[in-house]
C-alpha cells in the first residue's frame, strides 16, 4: 500500500480558494481539463520534432451514467511519476508554462509558434469543483511505466504505479452527488457536454471525441410504410478545430462568413459587411467583425449588450467584452482573438486593460475606415446601413464631448432641399454658393413638412441648399460639430440670415419705419406669447413664420418637452413671428389698422396660431381658432 501524500498547508487552502471562489460558472472544468489534454497533444507533438503519428491525436469524453463518472483522456505526452508529483501535487506548478518558457528560449532557432494554453498552473483543480474524486491515470511518451494520481481533493492525493498500454493521460472524474443548488449529472449529459465543447473548446485544434448514441433508420426498412429505427453508437468529433478567422480570407466563401455569423450571432439575416482582419505587433489580434443588416433584437432596450466575443489561442474567454467596442459601434458584432492578454487566474476576466484599450483602437478604426470606404464605393449600401444605424454615429460626433467628431462627421448623412436625396458635408459644402458663409440646417418632423417651410421655400428660391434635420439628436450634433471646412453651421429657422441685397434691406427698413406703431400693436395684442413682431424677407409666398430668437431652437424646445422628469419651468425658445410685407394680408393689416384695431388683434391671433401649426406646435385654444376663422371666412 502506498503512503498517502499531503498537500503542503498552503496548498489546502488554495485548493479549497479554488474549488469554492476562483470560478463562477463550475462548467469551465471541462475546458480546462480539454485545454490540458490539448497542451499535452501539442508538447508531444512538439517533442517529437513532427514526427508523431498525428492521426493519433485526440481527446475524448466518455460520460459513463452507471458508474457517474466522466472521463476525458487523451493520447498527448503524458506525466512521469516525478512530473505527476510536481505538476498535480503543487498547485499553482504549471508544468506548461515551464515547458513554454523553454520552447521559447530554442525559438531563436525554431520559429515554430507554441500555441500552449496553460500558463497558472491552476486549471486542473478545477476539477474538483464537480467531482468528488478525481483519478488520473498517466503514461509518459517513451516510458514503460505508468502511474495513477489519486485524490479526492483537501485530503491530499497518491500515487501507485499502473498499466496503461499508450502515452497519454485519463482523467476520471466521479461527480458529485446532485444537491438542490447545483445539478452536477448534467455533466453526464450527451447534449450538455456537447454544447459545452462547442461553447468553449470549439477551436482546439485536435479532435474531441465522443460516443453518441443516435436513432438511425433500419437497413432494408427504407422503403417500407413503417421504416424501423436501432439505436446506434457513433463515434463523433464535437469541435471544428481550425477557427474560421484562422482560415486564409480568400479560402473563405460568402456563404461560410454568412454562416458563421447567423449561427454565432443569432441572426436570420445575412450580415450586411464583414470585416475580418489580423494585426501583428505589441499585441497580435485577428478579428471577425459583422455589421448586421438590420438593427439586433432589443437594441434599444436596456438589456442589450455590445461587445465582442473574445478567444484567446483560440479557447472561448467571454461573450461580450465591452471594452472592445466603443458605444458609438454598439452595433457591430464579431469576436476578437488574441495570445497577447493577460487574463486572471480563471480565465473569466482580463487583467489589463491597456492591451485591450490597444485592440479597440484598432477596431474602431478599421470599422470606422471600412464604413468610410463603403460610403465612397457602394453609397446604395451605405445608405442602406446609414438608415439602420446612422444615429449611432451621430452619437459618436457628440459623445465625450464632441471630442472624436471628427473621426464620424465625414459619415454622417443628411438629407437636403437639393435632390431629396441625402448628402454628406462634404458634399454640400462643394456646392456651396461662392458667396455663402453658412451651412444651412432646419428641423423638423419629415422631409416632406420641412421642405414645405416658409424659410426653406426662401432659401431654395434663393438657390442655397438646406440640410433636413429629422433626428432628434440632429441639432445636437450640430452643435457639437459648430463648424466644417471652416463653414458654421446655422439654423436657419432662428435668428436673422441676413441674406438680402442692400436694397432690399433699404426697402424693408423703411417699410418697417412706416409700420412701426401697426407691428408694436400686434405685438401687445399677442401678449407674451411672442417676444416680437416683424417684417422679414424670409418669405415669399407664406404670409407669416414662426423663428426662435437666439438660444435654444424650436426643435430642442421640442426635445426638451419630450424628456422624462420635466421641470415646472420648461426650457421655451423665444418666438418671433416673422410677416411678409410683401403679402396681400399685410395689406389687409396696415387698412385695418386705421379702421378697426379689434379686428387687426383677431387677425393677428389667427395668423400667430398658423405660424404655430407650421412650425409644428400645438395652439393654445384650437376652438377659438376654428371660430375665428370661420367668421373670417362669412365675412
Ligand atoms: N492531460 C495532461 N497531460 C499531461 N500533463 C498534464 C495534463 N493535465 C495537466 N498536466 C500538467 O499539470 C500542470 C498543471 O495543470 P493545470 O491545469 O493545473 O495548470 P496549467 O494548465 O499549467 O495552467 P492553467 O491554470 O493556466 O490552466 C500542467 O502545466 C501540465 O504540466
Amino acid at each position: 500500500m502506498a503512503k498517502k501524500k499531503q498537500f503542503k498547508a498552503e496548498s489546502k487552502r488554495l485548493l479549497d480558494l479554488m474549488i469554492n471562489s476562483i470560478y463562477t460558472h463550475k462548467e469551465i472544468f471541462l475546458r480546462e481539463l480539454v485545454s490540458n489534454a490539448s497542451d499535452a497533444i501539442d508538447k508531444y507533438y512538439y517533442e517529437s520534432q513532427g514526427h508523431a503519428d498525428a492521426s493519433q491525436f485526440e481527446i475524448r469524453i466518455e460520460p459513463n451514467k452507471e458508474a457517474r463518472t466522466l472521463t476525458i483522456s487523451d493520447t498527448g505526452i503524458g506525466m512521469s511519476k516525478e512530473e505527476l508529483e510536481e505538476n498535480l501535487g503543487t498547485i499553482a506548478k504549471s508544468g506548461s508554462l515551464a515547458f513554454k518558457e523553454e520552447m521559447k528560449k530554442k525559438e531563436e532557432n525554431n520559429n515554430e509558434d507554441v500555441d500552449i494554453i496553460g500558463q497558472f498552473g491552476v486549471g486542473f483543480y478545477s476539477a474538483f469543483m464537480v467531482a468528488k474524486d478525481v483519478r488520473v491515470v498517466t503514461k509518459k511518451a517513451g516510458s514503460d511505466e505508468a502511474y495513477e494520481w489519486v485524490s479526492a481533493g483537501e485530503d491530499g492525493y497518491e500515487i501507485t504505479p499502473c498499466t496503461k498500454e499508450t502515452n497519454g493521460t485519463t482523467i476520471v472524474l466521479t461527480l458529485k452527488e446532485d444537491t438542490d443548488e447545483e445539478n452536477y449529472s448534467k455533466y453526464l449529459e450527451t447534449y450538455e457536454l456537447k454544447e459545452l465543447i462547442k461553447k468553449y473548446s470549439d477551436y482546439i485544434r485536435y479532435p474531441i471525441k465522443m460516443n453518441v448514441e443516435t436513432q438511425k433508420m433500419k437497413e432494408g426498412t427504407e422503403e417500407s410504410e413503417k421504416p424501423e429505427y436501432e439505436t446506434v453508437v457513433e463515434d463523433q468529433t464535437l469541435n471544428s478545430m481550425v477557427p474560421l478567422w484562422k482560415r486564409q480570407k480568400s479560402k473563405i466563401t460568402d456563404e461560410e462568413y454568412n454562416q458563421f455569423y447567423k449561427d454565432h450571432f443569432y441572426d436570420y439575416q445575412d450580415p450586411q459587411k464583414v470585416i475580418h482582419f489580423s494585426v501583428e505587433g505589441n499585441t497580435s489580434f485577428t478579428a471577425l467583425l459583422y455589421i448586421p443588416s438590420h438593427l439586433p433584437q432589443g437594441f434599444y432596450s436596456q438589456d442589450y449588450k455590445k461587445g465582442l466575443q473574445l478567444y484567446c489561442r483560440g479557447v472561448f474567454i467571454m461573450d461580450h467584452a465591452e471594452e472592445l467596442l466603443p458605444d458609438s459601434l454598439r452595433f457591430v458584432k464579431g469576436l476578437v482573438d488574441s495570445q497577447d492578454l493577460s487574463l486572471n487566474i480563471s480565465r473569466e476576466m482580463l487583467q489589463h486593460d491597456h492591451q485591450l484599450k490597444l485592440i479597440a483602437g484598432r477596431i474602431e478604426k478599421k470599422v470606422l475606415n471600412e464604413l468610410g470606404n463603403m460610403l465612397a464605393k457602394d453609397r446604395e449600401a451605405y445608405e442602406k446601413f446609414f438608415e439602420e444605424f446612422g444615429v449611432n454615429l451621430k452619437f459618436g460626433v457628440y459623445n465625450n464631448y464632441g471630442m472624436d467628431k471628427e473621426k464620424f462627421q465625414d459619415l454622417l448623412l443628411f438629407y437636403s432641399s437639393r435632390e431629396k436625396k441625402y448628402v454628406t458635408l462634404s458634399e454640400y459644402v462643394s456646392r456651396m454658393k461662392e458667396d455663402q458663409k453658412d451651412i444651412y440646417f432646419v428641423s423638423g418632423k419629415d422631409v416632406e413638412l420641412i421642405d414645405k417651410m416658409p424659410v426653406v421655400q426662401t432659401l431654395k428660391n434663393k438657390e442655397f441648399e438646406v440640410l433636413y434635420l429629422t433626428d432628434e439628436v440632429d441639432e445636437f450634433v450640430m452643435q457639437t460639430l459648430m463648424n466644417y471646412k471652416e463653414k458654421t453651421f446655422r439654423n436657419a429657422a432662428q435668428g436673422d440670415l441676413d441674406l438680402d441685397s442692400e436694397e432690399e434691406k433699404e426697402a424693408l427698413n423703411k417699410s418697417k419705419e412706416e409700420n412701426k406703431d401697426l407691428l408694436t400693436f400686434m405685438k401687445e395684442a399677442l401678449g407674451d406669447e411672442v417676444a416680437e413682431v416683424k417684417l422679414s424677407n424670409k418669405l415669399t409666398e407664406d404670409p407669416v413664420c414662426l423663428t426662435a430668437g437666439e438660444g435654444i431652437s424650436f426643435e430642442m424646445e421640442k426635445v426638451f418637452a419630450n424628456m422624462p422628469n420635466q421641470s415646472p419651468m420648461p426650457m421655451k425658445a423665444t418666438r418671433i413671428l416673422e410677416i411678409n410685407p410683401n403679402h396681400p394680408i399685410f395689406e389687409t393689416l396696415k387698412t385695418l389698422y386705421t379702421s378697426d384695431k379689434d379686428k387687426v388683434k383677431e387677425v393677428a391671433e389667427v395668423l400667430y396660431d398658423q405660424a404655430c401649426l407650421i412650425e409644428g406646435f400645438a395652439i393654445k385654444d384650437p376652438i377659438a381658432y376654428s371660430k375665428k376663422i370661420c367668421e373670417l371666412l362669412v365675412k
